[in-house]
């Protein structure tokens, strides 16, 4: 039976745990320290609770980080040099040179993959390849229900009383955008790094109070043609920030554990 260990036991790490494959164990949760008691009390026996990479006994095959930039930025260093494979959706941790040169050079050493996931949005592997031939422009747009920007940095641009339709509140590059709303734009790094780079990606994030759903659009032309992808998607129950293919896509790295056929 292959191990998975989760960093993060939120909305997405829950979502994806009630979906692992049979053939997948999750072994092992890094937690934050304010949650490591109220989880192991949850889980009991079945799955060890840790708070610190150097309290792991047995090595899982993957660990998954679905815990913010923060964490990553804590963990991820430390879980590399284990060797363990490590999938990222908090991508927009990348926006900080120094810790992506540490990271990828860390994995370098250990022989050991980062597992970028394409998290919300889809296209990556199409907005990969087009990069190779040569992209012009890349534009991401993404649209949430004001409940899936409360709490970050939109909370100093919106008023969210007055607003009565869609507004754009906030337009720059990708960089500038995942570092800024750190738990709502991660995306917008992933679609960078696969795509034209965190400076030259544009990104316009937009509040529309209509919005049951997280629309995220993409638009990229280059020597390949044009691309343009939209995603209505659902949200999580219990985080409205948070679209549900997010954990999804981390749900599909367990598959991939044990697929050979790696699409
Ligand atoms: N690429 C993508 O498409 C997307 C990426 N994301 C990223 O995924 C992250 C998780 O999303 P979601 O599950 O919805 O968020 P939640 O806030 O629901 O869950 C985050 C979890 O991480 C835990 N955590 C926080 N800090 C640490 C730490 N230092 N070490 C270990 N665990 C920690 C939290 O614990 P506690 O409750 O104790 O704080 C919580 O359990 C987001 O913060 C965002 O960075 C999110 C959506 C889409
Ligand atoms: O889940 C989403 O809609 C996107 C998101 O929060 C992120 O990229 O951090």
């Amino acid at each position: 039976m292959k191990t998975v260990m989760f960093i993060g036991y939120g909305s997405m790490a829950r979502k994806v745990h009630e979906m692992l494959p049979k053939d997948i164990k999750l072994s092992t949760i890094l937690a934050s320290a304010r949650s490591a008691e109220r989880l192991k009390r949850e889980m009991g026996e079945s799955v060890t609770i840790i708070t610190a990479v150097e309290e792991l006994i047995k090595t899982p095959d993957i660990a998954i980080e679905m815990a913010g930039q923060e964490a990553l930025k804590e963990h991820g260093l430390k879980v590399l040099q284990k060797k363990i494979p490590l999938g990222v959706v908090s991508v927009g941790a990348f926006t900080d040179e120094k810790f992506a040169v540490a990271l990828h050079d860390a994995a370098k050493t250990q022989g050991v993959n980062i597992h970028l996931l394409a998290g919300a949005v889809a296209g990556i592997d199409g907005i990969n390849a087009a990069s190779l031939a040569g992209l012009d422009k890349v534009i991401y747009q993404g649209r949430k229900n004001p409940s899936g920007w409360r709490g970050s940095y939109a909370d100093e641009l919106i008023d969210y009383d007055s607003l009565e339709q869609s507004t754009i509140f906030f337009t720059g590059t990708a960089r500038e955008a995942a570092s800024l709303f750190p738990d709502n734009s991660n995306v917008a790094a992933t679609i960078a790094l696969a795509g034209v780079g965190l400076d030259e990606t544009q990104v316009e994030l937009i509040a529309d109070p209509a919005l049951t759903h997280n629309i995220h659009h993409i638009v990229a032309e280059g020597v390949f043609g044009k691309l343009e992808l939209s995603i209505t998607g659902l949200p999580l129950a219990e985080n409205p920030r948070t679209s549900s293919l997010a954990a999804f896509s981390a749900l599909r790295l367990c598959h991939q554990v044990n697929q050979v056929l790696q699409l």
